[in-house]
């Protein structure tokens, strides 16, 4: 019998060791997606690589789960591998209930897939590729037309069924592709990449599409992003990938919690040195430093600090001017992890004005 190291042998992983994964507690049948040891190696002119190296994760209905990771860190490899597009060199997996390796066909008809690029003919128009779509899945021609009239109206497309695809502006098409996804009504849904090349209105607008599927279907959606904002807006959970293996996993909150905490800066008009010392101790606090009249420090959650912080020099009669409170970013939390950025040029640091006291 194979050992449940084999795969990670087979993708170059010492036996025993176990990256962070992100496996839930619950029956198997119960999940939408569970996988084990799952890795592709490449071989290109003898020389292997190893795209993804025998990683372990489970997706429950109704979640809404994104791969995260910087470009090559084997995100489509492993959607490529879920959607049966590509047989995984090691380890198993189920998803939407049927077996990866022995029953694709039986996963394919389950599954909705949205790839980058999408697939559609430019010049036939948007009604006839979603009712052709449907009639590929079985339906029959009046179910196909009430199916694709339901979907242009969910996905904003309305009005829009006797455009030719190539005349669609970019969301609009990126959209087109989405209702093609779900024309069969799949209750599991992959998504490569949904937004890339989208400008941020047509971002938000798509975000909000995602949101209804799960929130008026109760469909699970895993999507793969390199988007730092996106996988924070959209995902119930993240898995953060890099080099072929899950280097993380959890909320988008919950990750940035492990990063050192939330940074406050105060200014106060006077008493800076007592002030650092009142700071210094509240609960958790950390990276005490003055400059000047602006005293800086972190603590594990900057509101829940805050009120206390202001009681506290209130009692000693020191004034505070103003006062930031900046959550960590899950680039912190990659750059904790890896030591590298993700270098995501379209994720803005989050920074709230909390108070403006003088
Ligand atoms: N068909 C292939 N042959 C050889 N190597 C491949 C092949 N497909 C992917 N790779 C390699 O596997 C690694 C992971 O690639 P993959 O495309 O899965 O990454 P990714 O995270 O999706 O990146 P991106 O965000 O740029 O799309 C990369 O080093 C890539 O060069």
């Amino acid at each position: 019998m194979a050992s449940p190291d084999e795969p990670r042998a087979e993708a170059g992983i010492p036996a025993g060791r176990r990256e962070p994964a992100g496996r839930l507690p619950g029956r198997e049948k119960d999940l939408m997606i569970t996988v084990r040891g799952l890795a592709r190696r490449f071989t290109v002119r003898g020389q292997d690589v190893d795209a993804v190296k025998g990683i372990d994760f489970d997706v429950a209905p109704g979640e809404v789960v994104g791969f995260l990771g910087p470009n090559g860190a084997g995100k489509t490899t492993t959607l490529r591998m879920l959607t049966t597009l590509l047989r995984p060199t090691g380890g198993t997996g189920t998803v939407a209930g049927c077996d990866l390796l022995t029953d694709p066909q039986g996963v394919r008809r389950r599954i909705g897939c949205v790839h980058q690029g999408g697939a559609t003919w430019p010049e036939s128009r948007v009604a006839e590729e979603i009712e052709l779509q449907a009639r590929l899945y079985g339906l029959s021609r009046t179910e196909a037309k009430r199916r694709g009239a339901l979907l242009a109206e969910r996905l904003d497309l309305a009005g829009l069924d006797q455009r030719p695809v190539k005349t669609l502006s970019g969301g609009q098409r990126r959209r087109l592709d989405i209702a093609l996804g779900l024309v069969h009504e799949p209750t599991l849904v992959f998504l490569d990449e949904p937004t890339t090349g989208l400008d941020p209105q047509s971002r938000a607008n798509l975000w909000d599409h995602v949101r209804r599927l799960r929130s008026e279907q109760g469909t699970t959606v895993f999507l793969t992003t390199h988007y730092l904002d996106e996988a924070d807006a959209l995902c119930d959970r993240i898995l953060v990938t890099d080099h072929g293996t899950i280097v993380a996993e959890g909320s988008p909150d919950a990750l940035k919690a492990r990063v050192a905490g939330d940074a406050i800066t105060i200014e106060v008009t006077d008493q800076a040195a007592a002030a650092a010392d009142i700071a210094g101790r509240l609960t958790g606090a950390s990276e005490v430093s003055v400059d000047g009249d602006t005293v800086r420090f972190r603590v594990p959650r900057g509101d829940a600090a805050l009120p206390e912080l202001l009681r506290a020099l209130d009692g000693r009669g020191i004034t505070m001017a103003s006062a930031k409170v900046s959550r960590p970013t899950l680039d912190d939390v990659f750059l904790s992890l890896t030591g590298r950025s993700l270098r995501d040029g379209e994720a803005a640091p989050e920074a709230t004005e909390v108070a403006h006291a003088a």
